[in-house]
């Protein structure tokens, strides 16, 4: 498991340990980790580090600091490092002073174009701001961070890409786009969380001994193989169909008859022991998924279902959609609700609720129901997935780009599931998606459990099948057996 602290919390973290440790220690270790990273890339680029050209762009903070011990280090393998100062008057002076004398040079960009200054960089280190910056990059920072990504220098970002909101994932404003972000002892919830994890580029963490000092609760947490591999249900000797679950799929209409199709389509591979139908789609389901127990009359009629899902595709029709949805959320099992499902919603019955209630809103529809632009959502996804959870009492898992999922309780920590593509936005990609958290709803797993563990499988899924070219939203349900398998470590 990746886990990611906000800032409050690394500076108490920090500042116990700086009490420990003989002044300096905490950035010595974190410029030895970046200048390692760098050498590292270095070689690759050229083959050695001696000789390389790195500039370092140096805002008035410890980040700066950071940079300019690196540089030193990286100036002492006879690279041939300058320092931009954005704040000449206010830069870490004793880490200046130690790349001065390895061998470093002062090149601000007061008298030079900025093109100038990082002209012939193999590799641009951004130093600007880490966890003390606030409100995107300043004016003056902005014409040599798009020099630096212009000029085809590898850009490593110090703990964070400058500009970006380190708590949030938001970017207010200019931000640096890095190949690399070396992060010193403990990812930060915007290196996880777009729009900023996409300037961040690949991340490397570096140990500088945070870990026992943070506390036990994170505030992000990204699930991995193994935890997905734990949570994921196994029949044993005794079972048979009803106690593997049966997972209940209401979705469909006669104009979207597919959603139910690729729902179940997702049900069956979710781990229920029996998909049951209910909804207009019967015929197209049967058709396709003669294995589907399909029911005409309501839902509450169908016989036992130990979780239900409703929402993909159900439409908007009077007199049809409303009362399936609304005798599914009196039901006392767990309900998943998607798409059509959430317009139809309303908190007080939500809160109500007797069992748990799982919300799977893109970002459109998470911005109707908490009437707000959809690109404010887009824009503060870790805002909008909590005050969701709160308003409704639910676990909220809102798709995209990255999929963030929250439960009611403010204290427990939002997961960030790791493995989706963009191949994903797809047309009814997000049908299978609520088929299968269903599924695993069914089988027993807690909300907050199926919900990642759905998102995990999907996005894996998708990357199987996909590798690199376009899927289809059907071809994610057939890729689920061998995520499933992979997560489990079976080939
Ligand atoms: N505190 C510690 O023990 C450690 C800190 N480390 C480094 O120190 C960093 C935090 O240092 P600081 O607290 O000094 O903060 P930063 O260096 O992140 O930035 C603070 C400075 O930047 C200015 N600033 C804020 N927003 C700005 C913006 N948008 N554009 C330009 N300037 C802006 C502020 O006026 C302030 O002077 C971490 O991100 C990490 O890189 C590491 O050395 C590891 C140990
Ligand atoms: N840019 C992206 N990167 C990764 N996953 C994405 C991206 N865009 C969409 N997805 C995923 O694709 C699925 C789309 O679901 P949804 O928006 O409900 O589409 P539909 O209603 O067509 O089924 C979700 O699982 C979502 O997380
Ligand atoms: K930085």
């Amino acid at each position: 498991m990746r886990t990611a602290y906000r800032v409050e919390t690394v500076r108490n973290a920090e500042r116990e340990l700086m009490a420990r440790l003989p002044e300096g220690t905490l950035m010595r270790r974190a410029a030895a980790g970046l200048a390692a990273t760098c050498a590292g890339l270095l070689r690759d680029r050229r083959g050695r580090v001696s000789g390389a050209r790195v500039v370092l762009l140096v805002g008035s903070g410890d980040n700066g600091g950071d940079a300019l011990y690196a540089g030193a280090l990286l100036a002492g393998r006879s690279a041939r490092v300058s320092v931009v100062r954005l704040a000449p008057a206010r830069t870490h002076a004793a880490g200046l002073a130690a790349l001065l004398d390895a061998g470093g040079r002062i090149a601000d960009a007061t008298d030079t174009p900025a093109d100038a200054v990082v002209a012939g960089a193999d590799l641009v280190l951004d130093g600007i701001t880490g966890i003390g910056g606030h409100g995107g990059l300043r004016p003056e920072a902005v014409p040599l961070v798009r020099a630096a990504r212009a000029s085809g220098a590898v850009v490593v970002a110090v703990d964070l890409p400058s500009g970006v909101t380190a708590d949030s994932g938001e970017v207010a404003g200019e931000a640096v786009r890095a190949d690399v972000t070396v992060t010193f002892g403990t990812y930060k919830p915007g290196l996880l969380i777009d729009p900023a994890r996409e300037h961040a580029g690949v991340l490397r963490l570096v140990d500088i001994g945070l870990g026992p000092l943070l506390p036990p609760v994170p505030d992000l947490e990204v699930l991995q193989h193994a935890d997905v591999a734990r949570l994921l249900p196994e029949p044993a000797g005794e079972s048979d169909k009803y106690r593997r679950g049966v997972i209940g799929i209401v979705a469909g209409s006669a104009r979207y008859p597919g959603a139910a199709v690729l729902a179940v389509a997702g049900a069956l591979r979710g781990g229920a022991g029996a998909v049951r139908y209910v909804g207009p789609g019967g015929d197209a389901v049967i058709a396709r998924f003669p294995e589907t127990l399909v029911h005409e009359g309501p839902p509450s009629k169908a016989g036992r279902v130990q979780a239900w899902a409703v929402g993909p595709g159900l439409g908007d029709e009077p007199g049809t959609a409303e009362p399936l949805a609304s005798d599914v959320l009196a039901s006392d099992v767990p309900v998943l609700v998607d798409a059509d499902g959430l317009r139809l919603l309303d908190a007080a019955t939500v809160r109500a609720r007797s069992a748990p209630t799982l919300l799977t809103p893109h970002a459109g529809e998470a911005a109707a129901l908490l009437g707000v632009p959809r690109e404010e959502v887009e824009a503060g996804r870790l805002a909008a997935v909590r005050e969701l959870a709160s308003r409704y009492g639910a676990t909220v898992l809102l798709k995209g780009s990255t999929t963030l999922i929250a439960t009611p309780d403010p204290t427990a920590p939002v997961r960030v599931n790791p493995t989706g593509t963009p191949w994903l936005a797809t047309a009814g990609s997000g049908d299978i998606l609520s088929g299968l958290a269903g599924s695993l709803l069914a089988t027993g797993l807690p909300t907050h459990d199926a919900a990642a563990a759905a998102a995990y499988l999907h996005g894996l899924a998708a990357r199987l099948k996909s590798r690199g070219a376009p899927v289809s939203a059907l071809d994610v349900a057939d890729g689920l057996p061998a995520a499933w398998r992979n997560v489990r470590g079976e080939a």
